[in-house]
C-alpha cells in the first residue's frame, strides 16, 4: 500500500489515502501525489477566506452556512469528524449535511438557509452519483429562485471531485473545484478535498492537525513489529473472534457523545471494505470475512442494547473508546466521573459476569431457580477498550487511522480486495429500470410478483 503498488486490483487502482496527510514524509510514487500540497493549500487559502469573512455572498454578506451535499464517503467522513471535533469549531458558522435522495432531506435543510449567506459543497468523487447531482440541481434552482442571475452560482457553490469535466458541465467555475484522484476511495477520502467542510468547520489549522494524528498512526503501522502494532493486533483479535468464535458482528461503542457518529463511519469503512464473499483471485470464501459493524455512543446503549449483548445468544466482540478528559467538565466533571465509570464497569461485566452462587447469595434461599438462572452473568465476553487523553484533532486523526490499517490488515488476512465496492452496483441498475417504469401500470414488466405488486400498489395510493 504504501508503496503506491496497485492493490486494488479489480480497479487496477493505487490504495493511497496515507498520501493525502504524508506531508513529505515517506516517498510515495504515483501520479498526482505530488499535487497533494497544492490542493491542501487551496482548502487553507478558501477556508480562511469563509471564515475570516473576506469570501462574500452576491449580496455582499459573508457565509454563515456550509451545506455538504455528497452520500456515502463523501458524507459519513465530514459529518462523523465535525461531530467529533465541535469543540474546536467556530460557533458563527452552521454545518448541514444533506445525502439522502428523498426530497425530505435536503427540503428541511433548505428551509432554514438563508440563500445570500449559504455555501454549498457538492462532494462526490464521481461527480455522477443520482443522488448528489440530483440534490445539487435542485439546490442550484433554489438558490437561483432568489439570486436569479446564474452568474452569482460562483459564490455560493464549490465541488470537490476527480471529475473535472462533469463539474464544469454542471456549472461550477473549475476555480471553485477541489481536486482529488483514483487513488483515494470515497471512504478514505475525509483526508482529501472531501474534508473542505471540516476545514470550514474547525479551521485548516485543525484539519491540518487531524491529518497529522493520522500520519502518526501510518508511521506506527508501518514501523512497529507485529507483536506491539495497534492495527495489527486489533485486525487479528477481530479475525479470532470472526472466523474462529463465529461472531457475526463487532460494536464499536464510544463513551464520548461527541463520537456519536464513529459507529456509523465505520459501518462503511469496514463493511463496504471488506463486505466481500470473492477473493483477490476469483474463489469464492469458505470462510467468514467482513463483520457487521454496528454501536452506539455510552451510556445511551446500556438503555438500549445491552441486554442482549450481557446475556443474549450472540457473541458480540466489542470496542469501548474514551478519552480521559472532557471538554465539558460541567458539575466539576462530575458528569465524566459518571460517564467513566461505566466505560470501565461494562468491559468488567462482559469479562467476569455474575455465577449462580454469587446470585443466590443476593436474591436469597427463597428465590426461584428460574429467577437464579436469569439473573446469572455467564461472563468470557470479549471486548478491547481504548482510552485516549482528549478527543483532540490529533487524536481523531490516529484512531481513524488506526481503524482504517485494522480494516486494511484484516483484508489481507482473508485475501480480499478491501478497495472496491461491486456489491453497489446491481441494486443502482435495478432502481434506474423501475424509475423509467413508475408512470403507468402496463409500463411494470420484467418483475417477480412482489416486485410488481408493490409497483402497482404504489401507482394507485400515490398522490403526486
Ligand atoms: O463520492 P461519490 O462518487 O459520489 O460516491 C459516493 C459513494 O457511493 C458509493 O456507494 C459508491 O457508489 C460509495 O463507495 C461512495 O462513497
Amino acid at each position: 500500500m504504501f508503496a503506491g503498488e496497485h492493490i486494488n486490483t479489480s480497479e487496477d487502482r493505487a490504495v493511497l489515502h496515507i498520501a493525502l496527510r504524508n506531508f513529505d514524509d515517506f516517498k510515495i510514487q504515483e501520479e498526482g501525489v505530488d499535487e497533494v500540497g497544492g490542493v491542501l493549500a487551496h482548502i487553507k487559502e478558501f477556508s480562511e477566506a469563509v471564515r475570516g469573512g473576506s469570501w462574500k455572498g452576491y449580496t455582499g454578506k459573508t457565509i454563515n452556512t456550509i451545506v455538504n451535499i455528497g452520500i456515502g464517503g463523501s458524507d459519513l467522513g465530514p459529518v462523523m469528524v465535525t461531530e467529533a471535533l465541535k469543540a474546536y469549531a467556530k460557533r458563527d458558522l452552521t454545518a448541514h449535511f444533506v445525502s439522502n435522495i428523498d426530497g425530505t432531506h435536503l427540503a428541511e435543510t433548505l428551509r432554514i438557509c438563508d440563500p445570500e449567506r449559504t455555501l454549498f459543497i457538492i462532494a462526490s468523487k464521481t461527480f455522477t452519483t443520482q443522488e448528489t447531482i440530483t440534490n445539487a440541481e435542485s439546490a442550484r434552482d433554489w438558490f437561483l429562485a432568489a439570486a436569479k442571475d446564474k452568474a452569482h452560482v460562483a459564490k455560493h457553490f464549490v465541488a470537490l471531485s476527480t471529475n473535472t469535466k462533469a463539474v464544469t458541465a454542471f456549472g461550477i467555475d473549475k476555480a471553485n473545484m477541489f481536486q482529488f484522484w483514483d487513488w483515494v476511495g470515497g471512504r478514505y477520502s475525509l483526508w482529501s478535498a472531501i474534508g473542505l467542510s471540516i476545514a470550514l468547520y474547525i479551521g485548516y489549522d485543525n484539519f491540518e492537525r487531524l491529518l497529522k494524528g493520522a500520519h502518526g498512526m501510518d508511521k506506527h503501522f508501518k514501523e512497529t513489529p507485529l507483536e506491539s502494532n495497534l492495527p495489527v493486533l486489533m485486525a487479528v483479535i477481530g479475525v479470532w473472534y470472526n472466523d474462529f468464535y463465529g461472531s457475526q458482528t463487532h460494536a464499536l461503542l464510544p463513551y464520548d457523545q461527541y463520537l456519536h457518529k464513529f459507529a456509523d463511519y465505520f459501518q462503511q469503512g469496514d463493511m463496504e471494505s471488506n463486505g466481500k464473499f470473492v477473493t483477490k483471485g476469483g474463489q469464492r470464501v469458505d470462510y467468514q470475512t467482513g463483520p457487521i459493524i454496528w454501536g452506539a455512543a455510552g451510556t445511551n446503549g446500556q438503555h438500549s442494547f445491552y441486554q442482549l449483548v450481557h446475556q443474549g445468544t450472540k457473541l458480540i466482540p466489542a470496542d469501548f473508546l474514551a478519552p480521559a478528559t472532557t471538554h465539558n467538565p460541567i458539575a466539576a466533571s462530575k458528569h465524566h466521573r459518571i460517564l467513566l465509570s461505566n466505560y470501565f464497569a461494562q468491559p468488567e461485566a462482559l469479562a467476569f459476569g455474575k455465577t449462580e452462587e454469587e446470585v443466590r447469595k443476593e436474591v436469597g434461599s427463597n428465590a426461584s431457580e428460574a429467577l437464579v438462572k436469569s439473573k446469572v452473568f455467564e461472563g468470557n465476553r470479549p471486548s478491547n477498550s481504548i482510552l485516549f487523553p482528549k478527543m483532540t484533532p490529533n487524536m481523531l486523526g490516529a484512531l481513524i487511522a488506526l481503524y482504517e490499517h485494522k480494516i486494511f490488515t484484516q483484508g489481507v488476512i482473508w485475501g480480499i480486495n478491501s478497495y472496491d465496492q461491486m456489491g453497489v452496483e446491481l441494486g443502482k441498475v435495478l432502481a434506474k429500470n423501475i424509475l423509467a417504469q413508475l408512470g403507468k401500470p402496463e409500463d411494470v414488466k420484467g418483475h417477480d410478483s412482489s416486485t410488481t405488486g408493490l409497483i402497482h400498489y404504489y401507482q394507485k395510493h400515490r398522490k403526486e
